[in-house]
């Protein structure tokens, strides 16, 4: 069993890892953090989320200041925890060879400049950057079962690039028009923590981040390719639907667009494909898939994507990537 540890553990993503951690044959979930002077510190997990009552039961620890001793205990940590928090502590965990699984932006795009312009923060570890391998799980095998630590894809960067990378990688697309991404996402995307944006009353449908969402350049980087991403807040919960318009090279069939999608998918059981109908938010959420799907008009292809952001997009990714890391079947204890 590898001994792992949860730090945010209180937040959305926090909680769905330990949920599938505790259930997971490989792991034994050995601590779960939250900041040092948390609200919630030494309240058990089950108390913030009562669904999780006797499934797990362990306390909430705040942080100690000696994170090398803490991070000796254990073989892997999940940092389910803001961007600028997982740049701190990854570092400090992999000095004591513990591997990281961050589920933050934090280790996404090799660029230390990215970090400036779209987190706010300059970035301090460059050797680490390089190092960071991009969890898009399906995509990036290879690679992840190599590295230490492994910066998991982001939500809407996870659907957006599953659905357009068949296309990309099968040079399908006419590159002279930019696919165009519009997703909506519901408002755990934003964590749990207050914000009047997403209280109740606040919320119905609208876009933000217009052309300045730093998840445009994140799916740029990783597709190689520029594209048009336009985020949405809706009032639901929980998952992401992803409406993708671009445009096929000329000559390019419905055979050869459905041949891409199969051969990139047809081995791996967390991104089912449709043969009829659309993708929809009620089947994915709570669950560790992708469902994609598309239709073509003439040179025109639209795909649509659906996945829960906490989960795919987030939670069961991360714990995707640690199997492979550690040789595990890709789904175990996701399915
Ligand atoms: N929500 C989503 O759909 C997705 C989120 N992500 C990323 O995953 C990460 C976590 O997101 P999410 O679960 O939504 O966030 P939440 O805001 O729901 O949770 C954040 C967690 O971090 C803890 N925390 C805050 N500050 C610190 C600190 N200094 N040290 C240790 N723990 C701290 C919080 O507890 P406390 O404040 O009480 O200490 C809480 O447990 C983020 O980087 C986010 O970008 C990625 C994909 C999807
Ligand atoms: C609805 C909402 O606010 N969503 C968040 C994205 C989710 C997230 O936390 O971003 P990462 O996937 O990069 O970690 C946002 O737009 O900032």
């Amino acid at each position: 069993m590898l001994k792992t540890l949860i730090i945010g553990a209180s937040g959305y993503t926090g909680a769905e890892l330990a949920k599938i951690l505790t259930k997971h044959p490989n792991f034994e979930l050995c601590g779960l953090y939250v900041s040092a002077n948390s609200l919630d510190k030494d309240k058990p997990i089950s108390e913030i989320y009562p669904q999780l009552k006797h499934l797990v039961d362990l306390s909430l620890q705040a942080l100690p200041d000696d994170l090398h001793s803490l991070a000796k205990t254990a073989d892997c940590v999940f940092l389910a925890t803001a961007h600028e928090v997982s740049h701190q502590l990854a570092p400090i965990f992999l000095a004591n060879q513990c591997k990281v699984f961050d589920l933050s932006g934090a280790y996404r795009v090799d660029q230390a400049e990215f970090y400036t312009k779209y987190y706010g923060f300059a970035h301090q570890y460059p050797d680490l950057l390089a190092k960071a391998v991009y969890g898009l799980a399906e995509w990036n095998e290879a690679q992840i079962k190599q590295s230490d630590l492994i910066a998991v894809a982001g939500c809407y960067p996870t659907v957006s690039q599953l659905c357009l990378k068949p296309l990309i990688i099968n040079d399908l697309l006419d590159e002279e028009q930019l696919p165009v991404i519009n997703a909506v996402s519901g408002v755990s995307g934003a964590g749990r923590k207050a914000s009047l944006t997403s209280s109740f009353c606040e919320v119905s449908l609208n876009p933000y981040g217009v052309f300045n969402h730093r998840h445009q350049p994140e799916i740029a980087t990783h597709l190689g390719r520029e594209i048009i991403f336009t985020p949405h807040l809706g009032n639901f919960k929980r998952g992401i639907l992803a409406t993708i318009t671009a445009k096929l090279k000329a000559d390019v069939t419905v055979e050869q667009v459905q041949s891409a999608f199969v051969q990139a998918y047809q081995d791996k059981p967390l991104v089912r494909l449709y043969e009829q109908g659309f993708p929809s938010i009620k089947a994915v959420e709570f669950t560790p898939y992708c469902d994609i799907a598309f239709a073509v008009q003439d040179q025109h292809i639209i795909i649509v994507g659906a996945e829960d952001n906490l989960l795919k997009g987030a939670a069961a990714q991360a714990v995707q990537c640690a199997n492979i890391r550690y040789g595990f079947d890709p789904v175990l204890g996701l399915i």
